[in-house]
């Protein structure tokens, strides 16, 4: 990876603590924090310490299984399952080093769940924390149907978890250990390209001391790919929850959320994590059939479908002209993008 310029700024941290009655004052934070940083951290969330390890611990069993075991429940364009070495980000034109896992609540998951006998307790275990992961993702929506002038609860009808047309995805993330004695790694190799998210909002669940996520703020438009070169470090203290606006909020609000790109850097230096990292990540995705347009109308009324495959359409385009640029064919464009459909 390139040597990167980093530059200190703020993430703001909110806490959800005695939400009912503090909604106003939290509304103010959180719109605040959507509209000048688009990263911000949640604190007080109703996930306990203890709950959030119990999920990394699923994690790791899960990830720890033999990959013949893992490829039977594969990845598949409905945006659920396994996948390893192969997502491919426009920023990078190379698969990250990484391996995910991702569920839904709805119909997408038939057949996706690894099965029972290979890791008793998995699906119960993950199930139970998609819901608190909903939860928590609740109460974000009701502050930000609030701060855009919508009905209460707007935001969270268009991502109603009991209905079988809900796409939001809990993901696990595995990025492989990196033997610093080999010496420095290629430039070609990412733990996670940069990138912006393509859902309404995405929390991040993290372990402390496996560092590497950085963001690179500063967006104008969901329309734009570019991004600037100035990156900063996420800090997080345990326990919390670290939120961030992706694509479709910043769409649903005219651009006035800011989607922000953020990236897992590949270890470097000597201060860099090198070991395996786990995160989690949950994506609130929009029901298929939900309508979506800003207050002030900025963008053509769209389906939560349509505006999915206008993100995956615009995702391959940059991908074809990345790697145009480093000089790859446009057949081993289209091998590549199977596993791109993914909420980021
Ligand atoms: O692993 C992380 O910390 C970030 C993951 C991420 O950005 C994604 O999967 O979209
Ligand atoms: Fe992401």
């Amino acid at each position: 990876m390139a040597r990167t310029t980093y530059t200190t700024r703020s993430i703001p941290r909110i806490s959800l603590a005695n939400f009912s009655n503090r909604i106003d004052e939290i509304t103010k934070q959180l719109v605040q924090a959507a509209e000048s940083d688009g990263f911000f951290s949640l604190t007080d969330t109703d996930i306990t310490i203890p709950e959030i390890d119990a999920i990394f611990a699923t994690s790791e069993s899960f990830f720890a299984l033999p990959d013949d075991v893992k490829a039977t429940v594969p990845f598949t364009p409905k945006n659920v399952g396994w996948e390893k070495r192969n997502q491919v980000r426009p920023s990078t034109g190379v698969a990250d080093q990484k391996e995910s896992y991702q569920m839904q609540f709805g119909s997408n998951m038939e057949g996706m769940w690894v099965p029972e006998d290979r890791l008793p307790g998995f699906k119960s275990s993950a199930q139970t924390f998609m819901q608190k992961a909903q939860g928590v993702s609740e109460k974000i929506m009701l502050c930000f149907a609030r701060g855009l002038g919508f009905e209460d609860d707007f935001f969270i009808k268009a991502h109603d978890a009991k209905r079988p047309e809900c796409q939001s995805v809990l993901r696990l993330l595995h990025y492989f250990e990196v033997d610093r004695s080999a010496g420095p790694l290629p430039e070609s190799y990412y733990r996670a390209g940069a990138h912006a998210d393509w859902d309404f909002f995405t929390l991040l669940f993290q372990r402390p001391g496996q560092s590497g996520l950085e963001i690179c703020p500063g967006r104008e438009t969901v329309t734009a790919f570019g991004m600037g070169d100035q990156w900063t470090k996420v800090d997080f203290a345990a326990g919390d929850v670290v939120c961030n606006i992706g694509d479709l909020l910043m769409s649903w609000s005219d651009d006035r959320f800011k989607s922000t790109f953020h990236r897992v850097k590949a270890p470097s230096e000597p201060d860099d994590y090198y070991g395996p990292r786990y995160s989690i990540a949950f994506f609130n995705q929009p029901c298929a059939d939900c309508k979506i347009q800003g207050p002030e109308k900025k963008y053509p009324l769209v389906t939560g479908a349509e505006f999915t495959q206008a993100a995956m359409n615009r995702n391959y385009a940059a991908l074809q002209v990345k790697k145009a640029e480093l000089g790859q064919t446009v057949a081993s464009v289209v091998g590549s993008t199977r596993a791109i459909a993914a909420g980021a």
